[in-house]
């Protein structure tokens, strides 16, 4: 049985928590949180005895694993103090802000023969995700394809009152980039790899400065993206890519094939694909037990604790992609910290 501990107290732990209700592998031992009366209030919840404040306390607690769900650009450091205690990780997405620092982690991973994993919902473990994968030759030559993500975040309406909360701000390695590109990206690289070249714009975003409320053309300072869109260039193929946080999208993404079409209720959890080939018309049920399962990747955890080599793949992946992202950020103009 994997102890257990897990980093952050908002509601995708508790997701996280569902999933390992469900495992007969994996038991949740340890809550970290910065404040003592949060961790225990959320430790009570969950059902769990001990809380600790600090990440040296965590890293002497006896736990085998760590769950991180903290904002992205705390991510590296927690990461990197973990796997030198010993730990095995499973990193939320975006796992780091830089390429860089997740090759640090993944170093550091196999030098000690540790499981990392960044917790894609997505990633082939999903059964949507490998159901697509598996479709995809049935389609001929694909030709054209738009996946997308985009939903207003419930934190906009803060950001449009002038506060900064998290999920919008650069200092926390956040933005619609970050926060949910990232699914259609990751869907990007594992159907069809790395794009050869691209092409990105996005809509930035910010507040406010004082006396520039009448130039929507001008700048704001801090700006993080709200929005965005990439068109990779494949051999014969062109896929565009959307995501966005400020506006609600329920197109589904589509994958067009010179002999059919494919297409999915959504990118970053696929529960309906519909395979269309000329005259006939396959609807494939993914069969799920709750929305926002995370017990795909929490299996594939389990299975990595016990193999670490099985990491390599997705960690590939996660690499492929957050140069990609860096390389989008570079030339849209979003300035995280750290990056
Ligand atoms: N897989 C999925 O479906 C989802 C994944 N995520 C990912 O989970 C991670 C957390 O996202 P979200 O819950 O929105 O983030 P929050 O901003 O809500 O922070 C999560 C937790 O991190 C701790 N924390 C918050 N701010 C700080 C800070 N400045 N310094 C140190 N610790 C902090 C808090 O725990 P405490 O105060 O107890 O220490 C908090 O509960 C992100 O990487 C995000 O991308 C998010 C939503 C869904
Ligand atoms: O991964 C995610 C999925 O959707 C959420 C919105 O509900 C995001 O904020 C989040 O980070």
């Amino acid at each position: 049985m994997i102890s257990l501990a897990t980093i952050g107290t908002s509601a995708i732990t508790e997701h996280l928590l569902d999933a390992v209700a469900d495992s007969s592998r994996i038991r949740h031992t340890v809550v970290h949180s910065r404040s003592a009366a949060r961790g225990r209030a959320f430790a009570d919840q969950v059902g769990v005895d001990r809380v600790v404040t600090t990440l040296e306390e965590l890293a002497g607690s006896g736990i085998d694993a760590v769950y991180i769900a903290s904002p992205n650009a705390l991510h590296h450091d927690q990461a990197r103090a973990m796997l030198r205690a010993g730990k095995h990780v499973l990193v939320e997405k975006s796992a780091c802000v830089t390429p860089a620092g997740w090759q640090d982690l993944v170093d550091l991973a196999r030098a000690r023969g540790l499981a990392l994993l960044e917790a894609n919902r997505n990633s082939v473990w999903h059964p949507g995700t490998a159901a697509l994968r598996e479709a995809l030759p049935r389609l001929g030559r694909i030709r054209l394809s738009q996946l997308g993500y985009c939903q207003r975040s419930s934190r906009y309406d803060r950001f449009l009152a002038g506060q900064t909360p998290g999920i919008f701000d650069p200092a926390m390695g956040a933005g619609a980039l970050m926060d949910i590109g990232t699914y259609a990206l990751e869907a990007m690289i594992e159907l069809f790899g790395q794009p050869p070249t691209f092409s990105t714009e996005a809509v930035l975003i910010g507040h406010q400065q004082p006396g520039t409320a009448d130039r929507q053309d001008r700048p704001l300072d801090p700006s993080i993206d709200g929005a965005g869109v990439l068109t990779a260039r494949y051999p014969g193929h062109l896929c565009t890519v959307t995501w966005s946080k400020i506006s609600d999208s329920s197109a589904p993404s589509v994958i067009q094939g010179e002999d059919a079409t494919l297409t999915a209720d959504s990118i970053e959890d696929p529960s309906q694909l519909t395979l269309t080939a000329r005259g006939s018309r396959q609807v494939i049920e993914i069969p799920r037990r709750r929305i926002r399962d995370m017990g795909h990747e929490l299996e594939a955890f389990a299975d990595a604790v016990e193999d670490p080599s099985r990491c390599s793949l997705p960690q590939r992946w996660t690499a492929q992609r957050l140069d990609l992202m860096a390389e989008i950020r570079r030339r849209t103009g979003v300035r995280l910290a750290g990056s």
